[in-house]
């Protein structure tokens, strides 16, 4: 099948490599000229664990291919997927200014029946706007679906070629046989395609968001009250998760969700509640919980430093919202480094993949080391703010003999609270008993 994918970030660059992978003749549209050139010459913007390899052989095969030019990358596809940004504009409503424009771009190119496929993640309704908009200028037949898109970032490939569930939200029977048939190799597994209206598909996406979301913000004021009572968040947590019922995923506390899509889709299912008079008071706290969180460390920082943190520096594990993967949009980690510098405190950071787009966002306000060994030297404590493998396992004594003060500040609970006592260090973590050697 020939197909178009329009937007060629993180989702749209996934979604046309993995489509060209199981035989379909893609073209992938963006806009970002240097984006375009790069991937066309073979070079992969994102770091995802498994793409590259993929990306690489459907582009030397002919498969997959990139542009700048929409009416030539539509032209022959049956189905056009639009992977477009929907970021949260200034009243945290999902903007829809990128596919909406497009699809009135695409209303002035069409000339026979397509397929139009919102990935994107976007409010209930929008298949109906995005219907107007291209009937705008295309009085044709053509169909819009909502395909809403689950893939996590670090394992996106695993996600897309062997989803848990494909939903697809169409009134059209036509298009539900061509997605049906697009889809087909995804789901030899057994896992279901759920086929369902289009406002459906779209409240699907939010509410899968929002509930992940809720189990975070749930387990970290779990978190919360171990401190307080003396409890051990980890034994909690293999408590409740062996039941059924509640899952062991996704209930690990930490210093709060980040990256592109859970803040700012709680953030939109909130507002789109307020929009038809409905208060959302689960997710009103579940917002409060994670803003909270992300500065939870802080306070066990400032109590070991005597409040005091001017002239101090401190080494920082991990930038990155989560492991395997350089993206930084609503890190933790950004919000930690903007307390410390305020607060009149250096960092030096290191992370596996993200400190470019850390270096382009932020600058030289804080040192970037060459690896987390480097990071350590002359600090006065460590902070733990991504869970990479890397960090699991550390070399203690390289720790004890660079940091200044054997003080470990960690987000993740990467080590286990007893071997690390014996080893000597001050220690606090997320929802488990603080090691507690006081800073002379
Ligand atoms: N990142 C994820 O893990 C993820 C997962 C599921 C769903 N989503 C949703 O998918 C959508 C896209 O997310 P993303 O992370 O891939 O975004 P992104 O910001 O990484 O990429 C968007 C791309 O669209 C391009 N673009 C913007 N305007 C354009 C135009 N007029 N024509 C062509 N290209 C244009 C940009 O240049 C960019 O390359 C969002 O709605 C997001 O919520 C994201
Ligand atoms: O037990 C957990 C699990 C996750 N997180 C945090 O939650 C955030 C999101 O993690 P994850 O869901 O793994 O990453 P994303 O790539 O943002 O994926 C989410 O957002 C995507 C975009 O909508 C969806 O497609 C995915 O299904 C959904 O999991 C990160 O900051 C994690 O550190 C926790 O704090 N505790």
């Amino acid at each position: 099948m020939k197909i178009a994918v329009v937007g060629t970030g993180y989702v749209g660059l996934v979604t046309g490599t993995c489509f060209a992978e199981t035989g379909n003749d893609v073209t992938c549209v963006d806009i970002d000229r240097r984006k375009v050139e790069k991937l066309a010459n073979g070079e992969i913007t994102i770091y995802e664990p498994g793409l590259e390899k993929l990306f690489l052989r459907n582009l030397k095969e002919g498969r997959l291919n990139f542009t700048t030019d929409l009416e030539a990358g539509i032209k022959d596809a049956s189905i056009v997927f639009l992977a477009l940004p929907t970021p949260p504009g200034e009243d945290g409503s999902a903007d829809l200014k990128y596919v909406l424009g497009v699809a009135e771009d695409i209303g002035k190119l069409l000339t026979d029946y397509k397929v139009l496929v919102d990935k994107s993640t976007v409010p209930v309704g929008t298949a109906e706007k995005v219907h107007a908009a291209v009937a705008k200028n295309y009085t044709g037949e053509f169909d819009i679906v909502s395909n809403p898109e689950f893939l996590r970032e670090g394992v996106a490939v695993d996600d897309f070629m062997k989803p848990d569930r494909v939903v697809i939200g169409t009134s059209s029977e036509r298009a539900r046989k061509l997605m049906g048939e697009l889809y087909s190799p995804f789901v030899r597994s057994g896992n279901p395609v759920i086929y369902m209206d289009e406002r459906s598909a779209e409240l699907t996406k939010y509410a899968a968001n929002s509930f992940l979301a809720t189990k975070i913000s749930f387990m970290n004021e779990i978190a919360q009250l171990c401190e307080k009572l003396g409890a051990d968040v980890d034994m909690v947590r293999l408590g409740i998760g062996s039941d059924d019922r509640i899952g062991k995923r996704f209930l690990f506390p930490g210093i709060g969700y980040g990256g592109s899509c859970f803040p700012k889709d709680v953030q939109a299912l909130v507002k789109s509640s307020r929009e038809v008079a409905y208060d959302f008071q689960i997710l009103n706290a579940v917002m409060d919980v994670n803003e909270k969180q992300k500065l939870h460390l802080l306070p066990k920082v400032r109590r070991y430093f005597k409040d005091d943190l001017k002239g101090k520096h401190f080494a920082l594990w991990g930038l990155a919202f989560k492991p395997n993967t350089d993206d930084i949009r609503e890190a933790p980690a950004l919000y930690i480094i903007e307390e410390l510098l305020a607060a009149g405190a250096t960092v030096t950071a290191f992370d596996p993949e993200a400190m470019k787009n850390v270096r382009q966002a932020i600058g030289d306000r804080i040192n970037y080391a060459e690896n987390q060994y480097d990071a350590l030297k002359g600090a006065d404590a460590l902070i733990i703010a991504t869970e990479w493998n890397e960090f699991r396992t550390p070399d203690f004594l390289k720790i004890v003999t660079s940091l200044k003060n054997k003080a470990i500040f960690d987000g993740r609970n990467l080590f286990d609270v007893a071997a690390i006592a014996e080893l000597g260090f001050h220690y606090e973590s997320i929802g488990r008993k603080a090691v507690t050697q006081h800073n002379k």
